[in-house]
């Protein structure tokens, strides 16, 4: 049986050997397969093969990163210790917008949030944690089930995509990230809220396929969260229409 395909955009990154490597962490990768999709690793080449990616494709995943996007994005200076990459933001950000305008589902966690929000002209906090009155969202030191349970709770928009798939108000979330989002741009509508009123995920409104942006890591052993399953199992659906559409022709 044939599967749709989920592309999903690489980081590149130096490691210690001094070579670059395109990568993606594995548990994206597996909640790809969990979404019933067939994932395809996009390396960062920027924009050149943007329009051959999107006619082979059924959904993109955009995934969470240690690294930043590049502030001249959205307007805003480089800080001394930002860690970005640029080519990966060279992919990301055109491929998001043609993705959409393509009808293709697309959903994007943290980094891959962020990128939604900059790719249609909003901006970021870069360091949240240095604002008055809010949380910090940074990860709790110790170990991985440490870094990635439960953070804070997330209220969901009444009426909106995410409180209809999820089906309660609240929910609690992880939450690894310093940056998020400041100005959602013009079109996005807020799904969910943290207590300190960061938006926490978003959507573009009046699209013809589905898209969400998460700003924490439903990817994390989503087999055993109702709220990653119903995301994935919503994605999960999208794609697969989408395939159905595409090999009908
Ligand atoms: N660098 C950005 C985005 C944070 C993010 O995506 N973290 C992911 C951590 C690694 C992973 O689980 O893939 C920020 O700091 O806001």
């Amino acid at each position: 049986m044939s599967l749709p395909i989920i592309g999903i955009p690489c980081c590149r990154w130096k490691l210690e050997s001094g070579h670059f490597y395109h990568l993606v962490g594995e548990k994206y990768i597996a909640a790809v397969v969990g979404a019933g999709g067939l994932p395809l690793l996009i390396p960062a080449l920027g924009s050149i093969h943007a329009e051959h990616i999107l006619a082979q494709v059924d959904g993109l995943l955009f995934t969470g990163s240690q690294s930043n996007i590049e502030p001249h994005h959205y307007g805003s200076p480089t800080l001394a210790e930002d860690f970005n990459d640029a080519e990966r933001d060279a992919t990301t950000l055109p491929l998001m917008r043609a993705a959409i305008a393509a009808g293709i589902p697309v959903l994007g966690l943290c980094r891959g949030a962020q990128e939604m929000n900059v790719a249609f002209g909003g901006t970021l906090h870069q360091q949240i944690q240095t604002l008055p009155n809010m949380l910090d969202h940074r990860e709790p030191d110790g170990d991985i089930a440490t870094m990635y349970g439960p953070a804070h709770e997330i209220t969901l928009t009444p009426d909106g995509l995410l409180r209809q798939l999820y089906g309660h108000d609240r929910a609690w979330v992880n939450s690894l990230h310093q940056q998020g989002v400041k100005q959602l741009a013009a079109g996005l509508i807020s799904e969910a809220t943290a207590p300190d009123g960061l938006i926490e995920a978003f959507r573009l409104a009046d699209t013809a396929a589905f898209n969400l942006a998460v700003q924490w890591h439903p990817e994390w052993q989503f087999q055993d969260n109702p709220l990653s399953i119903a995301i994935f199992n919503a994605f999960g659906a999208a794609c697969l229409a989408h395939y159905q559409q595409r090999i009908q022709g």
